[in-house]
């Protein structure tokens, strides 16, 4: 059997202003940083040990996983950053809060632009400065960064991630923990469990919380669950769900 634990990164400024985020690379707030320690120490009361990490090249994804293995005294593991776990990019609805766009748009257009698997959010116009065209870490990616993108295509870019190095690290034996963030996790259970286009709508994340996926020789999950309270995830999970209502 193996063992791959993902973790959503803890709460963010813009989650806790209630904003689109996307690639904006903004650090956890003080509460999300304090979650990605408490994650950090369930593991840890729960015997948990890992051999490999990998994140996207988001601070607050990374800071989340620093905070884990720190509190799991295992931060000499290696680490494999890449753009392919980032967050959905959320074109031009970043930086945007998400209750006054709900106001403007209507909350049914907002759910579609949130959780719908095809329907992307309105690109980044050229020249918004907001584009991360100029950002020396997508250097490599030249002309392909993102200026929106629908769940399909976050599928599509966090796949070869997950076959070319999360997938052979579980095959080799390793112990492997994923921390990423909402819609780049949603894109990987997607693949993970099969999730259709449909039924990946109402999929949502907890902040900080430990997901763990037991796989099959083949990698095929047996089961997964969180390890913290259920109450708290489920609260968690409402609280997500309800950001794109007007009144949130
Ligand atoms: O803003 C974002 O980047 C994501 C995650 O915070 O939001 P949502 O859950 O609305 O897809």
């Amino acid at each position: 059997m193996h063992q791959l634990v993902l973790l959503r990164h803890g709460e963010s400024v813009w989650n806790q202003e209630n904003r689109f985020t996307g690639w904006t690379d903004v650090p956890l707030s003080d509460r999300g940083l304090e979650e990605a320690h408490a994650a950090g120490r369930l593991l840890r009361a729960r015997g948990f040990h890992f051999d490999l990490a990998f994140s996207s090249v988001q601070k607050r994804a990374i800071k989340t996983l620093w905070s884990v293995l720190e509190e799991l005294d295992c931060m000499y593991i290696p680490v494999q950053s890449t753009w392919r776990l980032n967050e959905r990019h959320y074109g031009a609805l970043q930086g945007l809060n998400k209750a006054q766009t709900a106001a403007r748009y209507g909350e049914a257009q907002v759910q579609r632009w949130r959780r719908a698997y095809d329907e992307p959010p309105p690109a980044l116009a050229a020249g918004d400065p907001r584009h991360e065209a100029g950002d020396p870490r997508y250097r490599g990616l030249g002309a392909d960064v993102p200026r929106t993108e629908c769940l399909r295509d976050t599928v599509a870019r966090v796949l070869p991630c997950w076959r070319d190095a999360i997938a052979p690290a579980l095959r080799g034996g390793q112990r492997v923990i994923v921390a990423a963030h909402g819609n780049s996790l949603r894109a990987l259970i997607k693949l993970l469990d099969g999730v259709s286009d449909e039924a990946i709508a109402e999929v949502n994340l907890p902040t900080g919380q430990p997901l763990v996926y037991e796989l099959d020789a083949d990698l095929r999950p047996l089961r997964h669950h969180y390890l913290g309270d259920a109450a708290a995830i489920e609260a968690s999970l409402r609280a997500v769900a309800a950001q794109g209502r007007v009144a949130a």
